[in-house]
């Protein structure tokens, strides 16, 4: 599969109160390709039911599930997963998982993490945070000329952009080198689904 256009990620503050699965279905009606479901709360039976959820909506539009951290509750679900820096191992989560799974890195601003990424069997990497984030705002810093270093890098990787993304920057990003946009802020902080929809059909549009 290829690895190319918006990457939603949900946000348990922007997607509370039954905001959940008629944005992310929005979302993927809008044509993102990627979703990552990222709750960092310990509510285990929510975060099961959620994903679960989730999992039937992104079968439905063929879509790709992605679990943020915890790759246990991917492989009970038989879907994907990111991994921070300090979430644990890539070889260890790719054991887990098995090789049709998508296993994602994060890299920061740093080309070396990509390499060491790469070389544990990393589907794609990403690189941020590029602008300011509300989501993450103490998130540490990449610049947009680093996703052009990464490109002649990686030519085969799938390069992932987050923080601050908007439609606004996003071509710059996608012009430097982005196969993905990952975006939580400017595209969940949305009065309605319809809005959402929107916005995803536009990012879409930019590949
Ligand atoms: C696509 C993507 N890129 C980076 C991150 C950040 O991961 P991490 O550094 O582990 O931080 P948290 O998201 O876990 O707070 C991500 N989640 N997704
Ligand atoms: C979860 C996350 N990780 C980042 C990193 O730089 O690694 S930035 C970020 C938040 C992305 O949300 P928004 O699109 O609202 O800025
Ligand atoms: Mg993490």
């Amino acid at each position: 599969m290829k690895l190319r256009g918006l990457y939603a990620i949900t946000d348990s503050k922007l997607l509370a109160d039954g905001r959940l699965l008629p944005y992310v279905e929005a979302a993927l009606r809008g044509g993102a390709r990627l979703l990552q479901y990222r709750d960092k709360s310990s509510d285990e039976s929510r975060r099961l039911r959620e994903a679960e959820a989730l999992r039937e909506l992104c079968e439905r539009h063929g879509a790709t599930l992605i679990i943020n951290d915890d790759a246990e509750l991917a492989a009970r679900l038989g879907v994907s997963v990111h991994l921070g820096q300090t979430d644990g191992s890539l070889a260890a989560a790719r054991a887990l998982l098995g090789r049709q799974a998508i296993i994602g890195a994060t890299c920061h601003g740093n080309l070396q993490l990509a390499d060491q990424a790469v070389a544990e069997g990393a589907d794609y990497v990403a690189f941020g945070r590029f602008f300011q984030s509300l989501t993450k705002p103490g998130a540490s810093e990449a610049s947009p000329e680093l996703l052009e270093q990464a490109r002649a890098r990686f030519a085969n990787v799938p390069l992932v952009a987050i923080g601050g993304v908007s439609l606004d920057n996003a071509p710059e990003l996608i012009g430097r080198g982005a196969d993905l946009l990952a975006v939580i802020n400017a595209l969940f902080a949305a009065d309605t689904p319809a809005e959402v929809e929107r916005r995803a059909r536009a990012f879409a549009a930019l590949f």
